[in-house]
């Protein structure tokens, strides 16, 4: 556990008390950009986490983007995005979950992930986690193996990570609250 990246972390991440709805805390990763040694000591711990075991990273749609081109570069492999649906031209496979009202689906062009390829899946935040169980159910569907999910941060209370669980992967987030 890296604890100096853990404290200019939780300084540099601002919480914005109800937003988007009353009683959501919203966590804004958007300092992190403004300090570029900060940034790189984020990819080099995701790196970390992530060297040798992966063949290919996953990133979601649209703040999974900012962090895992970065890690896929650092690691040289390739970066396959997950978007939301209707912004990939076909052919894509899509996959539905449910929101805390309604549902969603995400999608991912085929042929770019290769049957058999260890995945990490990365994004900024997991929170239920609907958004990332659908992600692997993506890979899955693909016949990816789902290796590693990394997060910058995870809300506990949420408990996204008891949902990750059936995917026997190992699961990295540098902050928790
Ligand atoms: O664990 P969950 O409950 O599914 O929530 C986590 C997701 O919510 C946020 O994305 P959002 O849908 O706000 O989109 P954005 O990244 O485009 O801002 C976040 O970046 C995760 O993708
Ligand atoms: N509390 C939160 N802050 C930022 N992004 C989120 N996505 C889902 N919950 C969030």
């Amino acid at each position: 556990m890296n604890h100096q990246l853990i404290q200019d972390l939780e300084n540099t991440i601002q919480n914005i008390p109800d937003f988007p709805k009353p009683g959501i805390q919203f966590k804004d990763i958007t300092p992190i950009f403004l300090n570029p040694k900060l940034y790189e000591q984020v990819i080099a711990d995701l790196a970390n986490f992530s060297r040798g075991k992966i063949d290919a990273v996953c990133g979601i749609e649209s703040r999974g983007y900012l962090f895992g081109i970065a890690i896929a570069v650092a690691l040289d492999v390739p970066f396959i995005l997950i978007r939301k649906q209707g912004k990939l031209p076909p052919p894509f496979v899509s996959q539905k979950y449910d929101l805390e009202y309604g549902s969603a689906e995400i999608e991912m062009r085929t042929g770019q992930l290769q049957k058999g390829q260890r995945i990490l899946i990365h994004d900024d935040l997991l929170a239920t986690g609907g958004t990332t169980e659908a992600a692997a159910n993506l890979v899955q569907k693909q016949g990816g193996i789902v290796s590693q999910f990394s997060f910058l941060i995870g809300l506990k209370d949420l408990e996204g990570e008891n949902r990750l669980k059936k995917f026997n992967a190992e699961v990295h987030q540098i902050l928790t609250y």
